[in-house]
């Protein structure tokens, strides 16, 4: 489910890293699970593990991310209802159904609000899905700064890859070739009239202008 787009990482400082794996004083502990973001109790028990966590978040626009998702269920589960079927209780008179996951996880202004009453906004960093694919080394040195770490990963660390189609490693630490993400990031997603995506944006820009701006930030998603 497009995870990458509303994976939460959150990053334990020395002192506190009791109930992670140990590392050294001069090391991170970095643990990213994409359903934290969206699930009621995580902000409460990362809270109280502890309260000085730092929490990185990808976004993107909530209606490609809802198609992303929808897309990679199929790929499971090619059983399922249409995206249409699954997206409104009443497609003619444009009511969306956010019961739905796919619908309600991109309503990010309300995850958002349920991680306020834990943590300070200069707690998280929200990083821009699109742009870590237009400008990864951009995304990536905002993320490095948010850590408090040395620019390390830089433009020299990432090629476009056309046949991919997306930004790839040139040569990871690991080993001596180059290394894109795998087949499952980056799919063609299922084709969606136009209407629909335009009745989606409607439902969700409420949301999103809400969401801009408690985080301060213009995602650029209209
Ligand atoms: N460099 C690079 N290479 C490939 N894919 C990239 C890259 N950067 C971002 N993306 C986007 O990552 C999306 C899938 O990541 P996820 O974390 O959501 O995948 S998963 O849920 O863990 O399977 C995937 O979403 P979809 O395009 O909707 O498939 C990609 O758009």
């Amino acid at each position: 489910m497009n995870d990458l787009y509303l994976s939460l990482s959150t990053v334990i400082p020395p002192a506190e890293k009791g109930l992670m794996p140990r590392t050294l004083d001069s090391q991170i502990t970095l643990e990213k699970t994409p359903s934290y973001f969206v699930t009621r109790e995580a902000p409460r028990r990362i809270c109280s593990m502890s309260h000085e966590t730092k929490l990185i978040v990808v976004v993107r626009n909530p209606v490609t991310r809802a198609i992303s998702d929808y897309t990679q269920t199929l790929s499971k589960k090619p059983d399922i209802p249409t995206f249409e079927e699954l997206a409104f209780k009443n497609k003619s008179e444009g009511l969306v159904d956010s019961s739905w996951n796919a619908i309600r996880i991109g309503m990010y202004i309300l995850h958002l609000e349920n991680w306020l009453q834990y943590f300070r906004l200069s707690q998280m960093h929200f990083v821009s899905g699109e742009r870590l694919i237009t400008d990864p080394a951009g995304e990536m040195g905002r993320v490095q700064d948010f850590l408090g770490l040395k620019r390390i990963i830089t433009d020299k660390h990432f090629y476009f890859n056309r046949t991919k189609g997306f930004p790839c490693l040139k040569k990871p630490e690991s080993s001596s070739q180059p290394r894109c993400l795998g087949k499952s990031k980056g799919r063609t997603h299922v084709q969606i009239e136009r209407e629909v995506i335009e009745q989606l944006q409607e439902f969700y820009r409420p949301f999103n202008i809400k969401f801009f701006e408690t985080v301060g930030q213009d995602f650029k998603w209209d």
